[in-house]
C-alpha cells in the first residue's frame, strides 16, 4: 500500500484502557444506580478512551460536508438529477440546508469541500480541493484511479490536521453527491459479501422498478471491475466515490489525532467501513449517530460493531444525523463533569442485603 497511508495507519493507536476504566469507576460513584444512564454511560467511557481523559468537552466541532459527483448517474440510479450536487453546495454555503440548521442548533461549524463536483465551483467560503470532475461510470469501468482515491483520502486527512491546529477536537462526517448511495452499496457489497439486493436502497426515493434497476447496475459494476477485496484502495478506486474517499480520510485523520468522529448515515458509514478495513484501530474512534432508513445501514453498522443512538427514520445524509447526535455527546460529557457523587451529595449507596433478608 502507498507509503503515506501506511504511515497514517500506523499512527492510529488503540483506545486508552486506563482512562476508560477510570471513567467507569467515576460513573459508578455518581448518584444513580450503576449503568442506569445506559448508552450515555457507554459513550462517556468511549470518549475517555479516545481522548485519554475522564472528563471531556468538545466546544469546537466541525461538520465536514464532502461534495462530489458520480458518473454512474448516467445509468439512472437516482431519483434526482446530478446538477443537484452543485446546487446543494451553494445551499450549504448560504446556510440554508438541513445540516446548516441542525448544526447551528448544536453549535457546530459546517465546512463544505468540493472534492469532486462535476462543475466549476467558486465561492469565498467553499474549500476547493477538487481531485477530478466527478467519477467515471463504474458500470463501465473503474470510477477513478488508485492515485485519485489516495489523493482524496489524504485531502480528508489534511483537512483534519488544519482543523485540529486551530482547536477543533471533534468531527462529524457529512456528504453531498447525487448517486452516492449506489457507490456506497457497491462498496458495502464488495467488502462484506452482502448481496446488492440487500445493500442497495431507495436513496432519494426510487420506486420498485428503478430500485431493481439500481441493484442490476451495482451487480454490473462489481462484475466489470472485480475489485480486490483484500486491498481497500483498489475497491474504493473501482466502485467508490471521491466524497466517500475524502470522508475515509476525515475518519482516519480524526483517529490519528485522538479525536472522536461522529458518523452520519449510510454513505458516511460506508466511508467508516473503508477506514476500518484500512486501519482496524480506527473503529474505536467512531461514534454512530443514527440508524438511517436506507436499507443496508443496519447490517453495515453491525459489521462495524457500532450501535446507533438515534432511530429517527432519517435518510438525508449531509451530516444531519451526526449533528443531532452532538446533543447526546454533550449530555455524556456534562454527566461526567457536573453530576454529584454519592459521597459529595451525602446519598447512601446500594445497600448490602440485611442479615434477616438473606
Ligand atoms: C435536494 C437534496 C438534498 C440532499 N442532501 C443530501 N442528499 C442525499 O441524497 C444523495 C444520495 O441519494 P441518491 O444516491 O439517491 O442520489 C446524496 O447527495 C445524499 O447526501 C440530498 C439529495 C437531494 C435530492
Ligand atoms: O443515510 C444516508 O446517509 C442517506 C440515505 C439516503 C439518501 N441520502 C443519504
Amino acid at each position: 500500500m502507498e507509503q503515506s497511508i501506511v504511515e497514517l495507519v500506523s499512527s492510529i493507536k488503540p483506545l486508552d484502557k486506563v482512562a476508560m476504566a477510570a471513567a467507569e469507576e467515576h460513573l459508578n460513584r455518581l448518584t444513580k444506580p450503576p449503568g442506569s444512564l445506559g448508552k450515555l454511560e457507554a459513550l462517556a467511557v468511549k470518549l475517555a478512551g479516545i481522548t485519554g481523559k475522564v472528563a471531556n468537552a468538545f466546544p469546537q466541532r466541525t461538520v465536514m460536508v464532502m461534495a462530489a459527483d458520480h458518473g454512474v448517474c448516467e445509468e439512472g440510479v437516482s431519483a434526482f438529477p446530478a446538477e443537484v450536487t452543485p446546487q446543494m453546495v451553494h445551499n450549504f454555503l448560504a446556510g440554508g440546508a438541513a445540516v446548516n440548521v441542525l448544526a447551528r442548533q448544536a453549535g457546530a461549524e459546517v465546512l463544505c469541500i468540493d472534492i469532486g463536483v462535476n462543475a466549476e465551483m467558486t465561492h469565498p467560503a467553499l474549500i476547493q480541493r477538487k481531485v477530478r470532475y466527478g467519477t467515471a461510470n463504474m458500470a463501465k469501468g473503474a470510477a477513478m484511479s488508485r492515485e485519485e482515491a489516495e489523493e482524496a483520502i489524504l485531502t480528508g486527512v489534511s483537512l483534519v490536521e488544519e482543523a485540529v491546529s486551530r482547536g477543533v477536537n471533534l468531527f462529524v462526517t457529512g456528504e453531498m453527491g447525487i448517486g452516492n448511495t449506489t457507490a456506497s452499496a457497491a462498496l458495502m457489497s464488495a467488502f462484506t459479501g452482502i448481496s446488492p439486493q440487500e445493500s442497495v436502497g431507495r436513496g432519494t426515493g426510487l420506486n420498485d422498478e428503478r430500485l431493481r434497476h439500481k441493484v442490476d447496475v451495482v451487480k454490473r459494476a462489481l462484475e466489470k471491475n472485480r475489485p480486490n477485496t483484500a486491498d481497500p484502495l483498489d475497491v474504493l478506486a473501482k466502485v467508490g466515490g471521491l466524497e466517500i474517499a475524502g470522508l475515509t480520510g476525515i475518519i482516519l485523520g480524526a483517529a490519528a489525532n485522538r479525536c472522536p468522529v461522529v458518523i452520519d448515515g449510510f454513505i458516511s458509514t460506508v466511508a467508516a467501513l473503508v477506514a476500518r478495513n484500512l486501519a482496524p484501530e480506527a473503529a474505536g474512534y467512531m461514534i454512530a449517530s443514527h440508524l438511517s432508513h436506507e436499507q443496508g445501514h443496519r447490517s453495515l453498522l453491525q459489521e462495524l460493531g457500532l450501535a446507533p443512538m438515534l432511530h429517527l427514520d432519517m435518510r438525508l445524509g449531509e451530516g444531519t444525523g451526526g449533528v443531532l447526535a452532538l446533543h447526546l455527546v454533550d449530555a455524556a460529557c456534562r454527566i461526567m463533569a457536573e453530576m454529584a457523587t454519592f459521597e459529595s451529595a451525602g446519598v447512601s449507596s446500594a445497600s448490602e442485603p440485611k442479615e434477616e433478608n438473606r
